[in-house]
């Protein structure tokens, strides 16, 4: 029996006491003025009985990732810190450095924290919980980070705050905007040097300039001038490293301006010709820290301005370096399965189709090159094959994604995207709210899109079909989707999910890329018995499996018709469209 529940999703969304037409062209011309109102959407999901069949990954209601208990996560997390540790590292700065943290929450291969530390005697570590990042999407205002997002940050900062503590150091935990914090800090400890990531796109590279700016008013003491070994000036020192690809920017046999457009050809240029670097080992000890009464706390869910959202259902990620540790040995070592990612990489239901890196990856809780330190032990230890390879394959993906921000800066959020494509596309507020909520009619669509507003997850194949149905079935605007992803994703980073976006509408700078997924012929490919869509819909369950992507009269209205083919699964140019498991993000074809 299916008990309907309604969770309730607090959104902030345009005030809609215009007609469609205005709604329009507000929305088409973010420089009109518009206000804000607080509306409350409910987000029908629906809470199944415990599902009862035979495959693990829908045999529980919930599961986490990664699985292992807090124990044995301890005893995992720290056998790894000690293999990425070393202590022949020497200290040689002196005075006080500042380390800011932000998309790099974690202690292992940071070189940020190793950089900080090396120059200085004490070392401050600070988080900002900036009030911009709990505000709204630009065009559309969605709220800028979801629930589930919030709390996976949080649990990302508790567990930095105690994987610092262990090494003799803490995590300064501040509420307001960095420009405002960070200066006034570097002020009060007298620090010469803030040390950061660099980050791409605008909005971040606004807060560094906000940041650097600020820095400038700021008078050192000369005792202070003198550590930060300068001579001219006595202002902290704002220094951004490098930090979040595999491959380091400044190895790329090229400038990033001059990045090329074609993925394959970016990546079999890096292949040969870069090396990714080994991790940066830190020692055991990294104390002291300035003597600070008050640490900070996190806030609460509420003081953020969000409602907490319990995952009852599908996958809870834990957030934090130590979870993240635990997933790669999950899924490398004691459940072997990368050996098999190839295969099993387009899947959909459960944790173990997939690594699920990239949560982690996206705060910075795990650093790509301890990933790829990690495929190539296992492969000496273990075997290497295709799949280890292709893992590491996905990660250049996740590279390009980011040097494209860089060579194409705020192209990639227009709707033009990086070739700048006119094309007419529809804002339609009952068709995308009818995607959004997961009730467009066509199971596949709808249970992923449930799936996110669930869980902030959804796999790649997933996040393909959904994209290619609201920009090529319904014609909405792209960045309608990409904002509701921005909003849901717990993996959610500008420079993958605006370079995604731009790739599945069709605007991206691979102008050979422009694919039409044809959804009777990947329920057929993804889910031929139907399990994913049962799983997200349990009312399909009760329907034999070679009909639950297909119910016809049995399920929801279809809000709009397929552009191409029918949704029968006998449809003849399905089956001429077969897609590529594996490496097909490389075809050209029009449809997969
Ligand atoms: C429309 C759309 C939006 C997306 N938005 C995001 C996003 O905001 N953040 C994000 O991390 N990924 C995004 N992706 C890429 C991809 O879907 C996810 O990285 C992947 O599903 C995460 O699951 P996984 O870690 O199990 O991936 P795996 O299949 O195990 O891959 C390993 C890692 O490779 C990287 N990777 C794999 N595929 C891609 C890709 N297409 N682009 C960039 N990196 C990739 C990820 O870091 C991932 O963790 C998006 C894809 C699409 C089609
Ligand atoms: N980290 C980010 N996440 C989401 N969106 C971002 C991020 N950084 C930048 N953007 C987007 O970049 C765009 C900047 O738009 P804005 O109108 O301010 O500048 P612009 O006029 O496009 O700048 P320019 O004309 O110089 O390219 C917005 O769409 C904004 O949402």
């Amino acid at each position: 029996m299916a008990i309907s529940l309604c969770t309730t999703l607090q959104l902030q969304f345009l005030t809609l006491n215009s007609s469609k037409s205005t709604l329009t062209s507000i929305l088409t011309n973010p420089t009109t003025r518009y206000q804000f109102s607080t509306i409350t959407m409910n987000l029908c999901t629906t809470k199944s009985e415990p599902v009862t069949t035979s495959s693990a990954a829908s045999s529980s209601s919930m599961q986490y990732v990664p699985e292992q208990d807090s124990n044995e996560m301890e005893r995992v997390s720290n056998q790894t810190f000690q293999r990425y540790t070393s202590n022949n590292t020497k200290r040689s700065g002196k005075g006080t450095s500042i380390v800011w943290f932000r998309n790099d929450l974690r202690v292992l291969d940071n070189e940020v924290l190793y950089k900080a530390w090396i120059s200085s005697q004490t070392l401050l570590p600070v988080y900002c919980i900036d009030p911009r990042l709990f505000s709204t999407t630009h065009y559309f205002g969605f709220p800028k980070t979801g629930a589930l997002r919030a709390q996976f940050l949080l649990e990302c900062l508790a567990d930095l705050k105690k994987n610092l503590m262990k090494r003799g150091l803490n995590l300064l935990i501040q509420h307001g905007k960095p420009e405002d914090i960070i200066p006034s800090l570097a002020k009060a400890y007298g620090a010469h040097t803030v040390y950061a990531q660099k980050e791409t796109c605008s909005e971040e590279i606004n807060v560094e300039n906000s940041v650097s700016r600020c820095l400038q008013q700021v008078v050192l003491p000369s005792e202070e001038s003198a550590a930060a070994s300068t001579t001219s000036n006595s202002h902290p020192k704002l220094q951004f490293v490098w930090g979040t690809t595999m491959y380091h920017r400044d190895d790329l046999p090229f400038d990033v301006t001059c990045l090329p457009d074609v993925y394959t050809q970016f990546r079999k240029t890096i292949e040969a010709k870069c090396v990714v670097r080994s991790c940066i080992k830190l020692p055991t000890s990294l104390g002291p820290a300035p003597p600070i009464e008050d640490w900070g706390r996190l806030p609460s869910m509420e003081q953020l301005g969000l409602c907490s959202q319990n995952v009852s259902k599908g996958m809870k990620f834990v957030g934090g370096e130590t979870a993240g540790l635990n997933r790669i040995y999950e899924y490398f070592w004691k459940k072997d399965l990368l050996k098999v990612y190839k295969e099993t990489r387009n899947g959909m239901l459960g944790p173990d189709y997939s690594t699920k890196f990239s949560p982690w990856l996206a705060s910075g809780s795990l650093s790509p090159r301890l990933i790829h330190e990690e495929v190539k032990r296992y492969e000496n230890e273990r075997q290497a094959n295709s799949s280890t390879y292709w893992v590491l394959f996905e990660l250049i993906w996740r590279d390009y994604f980011r040097f494209l921000s860089v060579k194409y800066g705020n192209s990639i959020f227009h709707i033009g995207g990086p070739r700048n494509i006119q094309h007419n596309w529809s804002q339609d507020k009952k068709l995308f709210e009818s995607w959004r909520d997961g009730c467009t009619g066509y199971p596949l669509i709808d249970a992923n899109m449930k799936e996110l507003s669930t869980t902030g997850f959804m796999s790649n194949r997933g996040r393909q079909i959904v994209c290619s149905f609201l920009v090529r079935d319904m014609g909405i605007d792209w960045r309608m989707g990409a904002e509701w992803f921005e909003t849901c994703l717990l993996d959610y980073d500008p420079c993958s999910n605006y370079g995604n976006w731009t790739y599945g509408s069709g605007v991206g700078n691979d102008p050979r890329e422009d694919r039409y997924f044809s959804i009777p012929k990947q329920a057929q490919t993804y889910d031929p018995e139907g399990e994913y869509v049962a799983y997200w819909l349990p009312q399909l369950r009760a329907i034999s499996k070679d009909k639950r992507n297909f119910p016809g009269n049995l399920y929801i209205r279809q809000i709009v018709p397929l552009k191409f083919g029918t949704t029968s699964r006998h449809n003849k140019e399905d089956k001429s469209h077969g897609a590529r498991r594996g490496n097909d993000r490389r075809s050209n074809r029009r449809q997969v």
